[in-house]
């Protein structure tokens, strides 16, 4: 709702309620509060403002489903630009989307120094479709109004004043200052200040600059429509009248409106939202379990990973203890992690946070942090061996993490007096740069030292995501199957190019051979070798296929024979100019290496097509999430769709794999899996998992009730 008051004698004072973001709401009751300033008698100019300190999130994203609100909203705004008395919108915390426009149709705007303004609508899959695409052009020039509309990043008010988006940015209470600007603008004409009355500024070669920014915007997209249609309204406002510009407005956005992708990207949003209330299998949960303060935390191991997670706490404002036992490695992180934090704190403007660092060759420089991450080779036993020297040397009370990706942290909890205090907190590489975390309770983790990694990641500015321990926990976990369909795929006569450009089309910034060179083949070959499957050397036919009762392609062990560990040795599944190159090409060596494969195992190339690769390719890997959510390793679907966005590159227009099989449709994927698995019987993970059979008996209900729907038919086993 809005309430309305009259203050200073003269001016009506507007304040938007609709805790917690005071979102507009078609139910707002704001365009009549509007119509009531507009006609007192005694009010001779208008301020909107919000309340508790933030203007307005922007439309209530939760309606979209249901009501389409956009006449009304721009109803609304229209009558405020026509009003004949100054409107002012005054602007704290965030002005966002539909806010941000609602203040584009005041006559004036001004800003908090504190505030943030932007048109993220973009990453909704939506457009600013309350007239911002048409507006703010208008405001502040074509190119300027192309960048924010089309990444839908956020400025700050100084960023603001600068491009004319305010008109005046404050230190003091902002209420107040526009009140006082109100008043000293009652009477003068309103004409220059009615936005949709005026063309856009000049700008010479229009054309041009509409192609370079739809070319750069479709390689970025990634296949993302609402990108292109944000252009595309940008355009109108150039090209056309506004009557017309809005009317291509309201076109564009009816299109994005309906699509699966706006569906999706908002189902993004929340599910980021709900990952920050956990809760585990034991009952525990986010909003009954208190976390421990951390002030001071130590890292164990100064290799990739342990810089990067040095220089997150750092940054976070942590004082943080850097250990590595090897003089040579220690002086050389120490190096890398100072580059690291001045690169850092040039970009973002602020004082390098070197200080924050003390660096020891001695475990025992532990001994009053309250907190450890341990990140040391992923080998068990060296582990196991650093845990029990940290038990020994921490305070009473510590937090034990380990930085792992896939080995066992219950294993490792089981060798430390006080396995309640350990957690796996798996970072990914650069520990700095990626925005997954996943932090990993065993059976005996306590909901405490839960509490408190999750905590620790929010702060570093992480998708934090709490999952139950299983081997690669979950985001590995999937990706097996997703790279085990990949190697088939090229056993039955496809090319890792095929393989790519579907996985790329679909979506994902790399493929899974381009990534898996960047990442390194000698990676899977340790794994596979320490559990038993690599078997060396060239034996041919289908039984050298068949491993541990199932089939196995030893294609990526035959490259590692050869030395072709990806980008850092100049070969892999492609060729690069020189090791360390980035660039891929593709590889005739390969091509025939893959052809005398086939011919040595008595294998026949066919044609495979795209539909086949990610049939194969990615729901191989939804199927393994639904084991996972049968385990109870996620809780709930969001869990994995939060995982795979934010740390696996999986389209987030595409909403995460769970979201992906629920837009697919349960009974589609159940019965393409069904298909593959008659055609490959010894592929274990092709056979749909019981979770998914008993959904699309139950109906298939939609992903929003899956978690309830789990919960009876967990209860009826
Ligand atoms: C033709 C029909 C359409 C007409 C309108 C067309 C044009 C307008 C379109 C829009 O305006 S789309 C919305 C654009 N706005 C945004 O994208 C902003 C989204 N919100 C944020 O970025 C942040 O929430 C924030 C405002 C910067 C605040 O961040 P903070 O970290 O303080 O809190 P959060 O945890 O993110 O949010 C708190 C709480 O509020 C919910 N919420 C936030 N924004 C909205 C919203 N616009 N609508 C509904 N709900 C919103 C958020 O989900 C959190 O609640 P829980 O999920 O935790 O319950």
């Amino acid at each position: 709702m809005a309430e309305y008051n009259r203050v200073s004698e003269c001016v009506g004072l507007i304040t938007l309620r609709n805790p917690p973001v005071n979102a507009l709401s078609v139910s707002q009751g704001i365009v009549h509060t509007m119509q009531r300033a507009l006609s007192d008698p005694n009010v001779k100019s208008v301020v909107i403002c919000g309340q508790n300190g933030i203007f307005c999130g922007g439309a209530d994203i939760k309606e979209f489903g249901s009501n389409m609100t956009g006449p009304t909203l721009i109803q609304m705004i229209h009558a405020i630009e026509s009003a004949n008395k100054p409107v002012v919108a005054a602007i704290e915390g965030s002005a966002l989307g539909g806010g941000l426009e609602l203040a584009l149709g005041c006559h004036y705007r001004i800003a908090h120094s504190k505030s943030r303004l932007g048109l993220p609508e973009v990453s909704l899959g939506l457009l600013p479709a309350a007239g911002g695409s048409q507006r703010l052009p208008r405001l502040i020039g074509v190119p300027a109004a192309l960048n924010l509309i089309t990444t839908g990043r956020h400025v700050t008010a100084a960023e603001a004043l600068q491009l004319g988006i305010v008109d005046q940015v404050t230190d003091h209470n902002t209420v107040d200052a526009a009140v006082k600007f109100a008043l000293s603008v009652a009477g003068r004409s309103l004409d220059p200040r009615r936005i949709s009355t005026h063309p856009c500024p000049q700008q010479p070669d229009l054309d041009a600059l509409f192609e370079e920014v739809m070319q750069k915007v479709r390689q970025s997209a990634r296949g993302a429509i609402a990108p292109i249609a944000c252009v595309q309204a940008v355009r109108a406002a150039a090209t056309l009248p506004y009557a017309q510009g809005i009317e291509r407005e309201r076109e564009l956005m009816a299109t994005l409106f309906t699509s699966g992708q706006a569906r999706a990207l908002q189902y993004c949003f929340f599910a980021e939202r709900a990952v920050g209330r956990w809760r585990m299998p034991s009952g525990a949960r986010w909003d009954t379990s208190k976390p421990r303060p951390v002030q001071k935390a130590a890292v164990i191991g100064l290799g990739t990973m342990g810089r990067g997670i040095t220089v997150a706490l750092a940054q976070t404002g942590l004082s943080v203890i850097a250990v590595e036992t090897q003089e040579k490695q220690l002086m050389e992180a120490k190096q890398a992690i100072s580059g690291m934090l001045e690169r850092g704190a040039k970009r973002r403007g602020v004082a390098p946070a070197l200080d924050r660092v003390i660096y020891s060759q001695n475990i025992q420089a532990v001994a009053d942090v309250d907190l450890v991450i341990e990140a040391v080779f992923e080998d068990i036993a060296l582990k196991t061996k650093v845990f029990q020297q940290l038990s020994a040397a921490c305070k009473p009370g510590t937090l034990l993490c380990t930085n792992t990706s896939a080995l066992d942290v219950d294993q490792l909890a089981s060798e430390t007096p006080n396995p309640e205090l350990v957690v796996g907190m798996h970072f990914f590489a650069p520990a700095h740069v990626m925005k997954l975390l996943e932090v990993v309770y065993g059976p005996r983790s306590s909901p405490q030292a839960v509490a408190t990694a999750m905590q620790l990641g929010k702060k570093m500015g992480k998708a934090s995501v709490a999952v139950g321990n299983c081997r690669g926990f979950v985001g590995n976990r999937m990706l097996k199957p997703y790279i085990e369909e990949a190697f088939f795929l090229l056993e039955e006569g496809a090319t890792p190019e095929l393989v790519d450009q579907a996985l790329e089309e679909f979506g994902f910034p790399m493929g899974v051979f381009r990534m898996s060179d960047l990442s390194g083949l000698d990676v899977g070959w340790r794994v596979r070798k320490g559990d038993g499957l690599v078997e060396p050397g060239t034996a041919s036919g289908r039984s050298a296929r068949i491993r541990q009762g199932r089939r196995y392609s030893p294609l990526g062990d035959l490259l590692c024979e050869e030395g072709r560990f990806g980008q850092k040795t100049g070969r892999g599944w492609y060729q690069y100019d020189k090791p360390g190159s980035r660039v891929a090409r593709s590889d005739p060596w390969l091509h025939s290496f893959l052809g005398a494969y086939r011919a040595q195992h008595g294998l026949v190339a066919r044609r495979i097509d795209h539909q086949e690769v990610l049939e194969r390719c990615l729901y191989a890997l939804i199927n393994e999430g639904f084991h996972i959510l049968d385990d109870g390793i996620a809780a709930g679907p969001e869990d994995i769709d939060v995982i795979y966005v934010s740390g696996y590159g999986w389209p987030r227009h595409c909403g995460g794999p769970m979201f992906y099989a629920n837009m697919v449709g349960l009974a589609k994927v159940l019965e393409r899996l069904e298909h593959y698995q008659q055609l490959h019987p010894e592929v274990p993970h092709l056979q749909p998992s019981s979770l998914l059979r008993r959904l699309v008996a139950s109906g298939s209900p939609p992903i929003h009730k899956w978690e309830e729907a789990i919960k009876k038919l967990h209860s009826q086993l």
